[in-house]
């Protein structure tokens, strides 16, 4: 592994219930490089999500992050105070989630929609903003004449693809993405993670990369985690995840993926 660029040590989210807290991350600890596609696997309902949420403190409410340390560039994020945190979202880390439409505001043109992330953070003029609007949708292949348009004007992929450039907006340090391209057909699916895979060897981002698809995950990740009930229970390189990994359990979901 390269450098980290992110250290999760110890962490640990709860989510309160009617029956007692909950504990959906227990002591997870592990780095990602700069650079590096981190693949994070498991069965559904092993935590995966509630890890990446917690990561950028999107985690909503009945969760909440009872311990453990997530340093970033050295400073631990989970003590940033909210305006601190406002301004590290989307500039120095960033999520792209399943659902494309739900990303993206139906009733805005993608230039409102550009325009409004990139004018948060930065000093650029709407001008400015709209020039790196431009450039961004034809890094994702879109023609940038379709910044007028609204979200329903799109394919489901096309629209992925917008999430993508929005993530891209501000050329965070790091992106996660879960479940990036699920709702997609297969061909879109590979399509669309060549091209995140060759913008990360462009422009050096790290990636934590969720999906429940085990041939995807060992074909973009170079090292992968397995998470088991809240635990990550081995990290190893995709290559040494598929043909020798070393838990019983990580046996198990190899063979059950791959069915
Ligand atoms: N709102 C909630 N209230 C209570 N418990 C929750 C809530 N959301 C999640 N959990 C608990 O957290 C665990 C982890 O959920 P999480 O969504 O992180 O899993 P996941 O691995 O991402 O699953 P999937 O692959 O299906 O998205 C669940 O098994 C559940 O016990």
């Amino acid at each position: 592994m390269s450098e980290p660029l992110i250290s999760i040590r110890n962490l640990c989210v709860d989510y309160i219930t009617d029956a007692g807290d909950v504990r959906a991350c227990n002591n997870v600890s592990f780095d990602i490089g700069k650079g590096e596609v981190f693949g994070l696997a498991g069965e559904s309902g092993c935590g995966k999500s509630t890890v990446a949420f917690s990561l950028m403190r999107l985690h909503k409410p009945p969760a909440y992050i009872s311990g453990g340390q997530v340093l970033f560039n050295g400073e631990d994020i989970l003590q940033y105070s909210d305006d601190r945190m406002q301004t590290f979202r989307w500039s120095e880390m960033s999520m792209v989630f399943q659902s494309a439409m739900n990303a993206l505001n139906p009733v805005l043109t993608m230039e409102e929609q550009f325009c409004d992330v990139i004018m948060r953070h930065t000093n650029m003029t709407r001008e400015q903003a709209v020039k790196r609007a431009q450039g961004l949708l034809e890094i994702v292949d879109i023609h940038p004449s379709r910044l007028n348009d609204y979200p329903h004007q799109f394919s489901g992929g096309m629209r992925q693809r917008l999430v993508i450039a929005i993530a891209l907006a501000l050329n965070p340090k790091m992106i996660i993405m879960d479940e990036p391209t699920t709702a997609l057909d297969v061909v879109v699916q590979r399509e669309i993670l060549q091209k995140i895979y060759a913008l990360k060897e462009e422009f050096g981002f790290s990636i934590l990369f969720i999906t429940h698809d085990i041939s995807l995950m060992v074909e973009f990740s170079d090292r992968i985690g397995i998470m088991y009930s809240g635990e990550l229970i081995e990290v190893a390189p995709s290559k040494q995840i598929l043909e020798s990994p070393y838990h019983p359990y990580t046996k198990g979901w190899v063979v059950h993926s791959r069915r």
